[in-house]
């Protein structure tokens, strides 16, 4: 396995318009491993993802991905790179089950037919496969964004707060698979607010602030995920 970062941020400084929204970040994200962003609401985290796959120019400071600056327009960074972030990545008039046929053909998936039947199922989206996207609960239409994250190839996965809308039972399964996508020498970076998806799945952790953004260990980041810490 290489040793080279999947990502690289030096002194990287978000924000829109020129205004950074939190202080510079800088963290290394090695193969295999999960980094998560933590820190309250509004502190920063979504923009330090968006900076990362290269949807938002830094303010300041540089972000690598694979050993490269980041660009989403080159090939190579988009088919190495899976993101969800936001709940309106849909096309309302593609069922539950094109959605993610379209993702697997688009990425060159061989068998893609059977590959989506074991995401719908994985994601209990089986009955739903020929839904439209507004027919779905907030939850399932979170199963279907997420299965469409997985059913592709990538090095790298970006999430946004991954456990939003999910039940009990899919957050467990969710953070499962994270410690699958890292055993298989995948990396992930997420955003999250969930303890127990942290303590489960992340090796690091970055706390986002106004003031200083630093590195945490996981049980630190946990502490600081605890009412009345942040
Ligand atoms: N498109 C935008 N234009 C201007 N400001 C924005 C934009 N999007 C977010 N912001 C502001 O940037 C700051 C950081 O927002 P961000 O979404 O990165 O926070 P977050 O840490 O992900 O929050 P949460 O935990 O609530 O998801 C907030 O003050 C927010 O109001």
């Amino acid at each position: 396995m290489s040793k080279q970062p999947v990502i690289r941020a030096v002194d990287l400084l978000v924000g829109y318009g020129g205004e950074p929204v939190c202080a510079p970040v800088s963290f290394t994200l090695p193969p295999g491993r999960a980094l998560a962003l933590v820190g309250a609401n509004g502190s920063g985290k979504s923009t330090v993802l968006r900076a990362v796959l290269g949807l938002l120019e830094p303010v300041g400071g540089r972000v690598e991905v694979l050993g490269r600056a980041v660009d989403e327009r080159e090939v190579g960074f988009r088919t190495r790179v899976s993101s969800v972030l936001d709940d309106d990545a849909y096309f309302p008039a593609l069922t539950v089950a094109e959605h993610l046929y379209l993702t697997a053909r688009g990425h060159g998936v061989q068998g893609a037919d059977t590959v989506v039947d074991e995401a719908l199922a994985e994601f209990g989206l089986t009955e739903h496969a020929a839904a439209l996207p507004v027919a779905l609960s907030s939850g399932q239409r979170r199963r279907l964004l997420l299965a469409a994250g997985l059913v592709r190839p990538r090095s790298l996965l970006v999430l946004d707060e991954p456990e939003q809308r999910l039940d009990v039972a899919m957050r467990d399964h969710l953070a499962q698979r994270l410690v699958e996508e890292k055993r298989s020498g995948g990396s992930v970076l997420l955003a999250t607010h969930d303890p127990d998806l942290l303590r489960a799945v992340a090796d690091r952790a970055v706390l986002v602030g106004d003031d200083s953004s630093r590195m945490l260990s996981v049980a630190d980041a946990v502490a600081a995920l605890q009412p009345g810490a942040l």
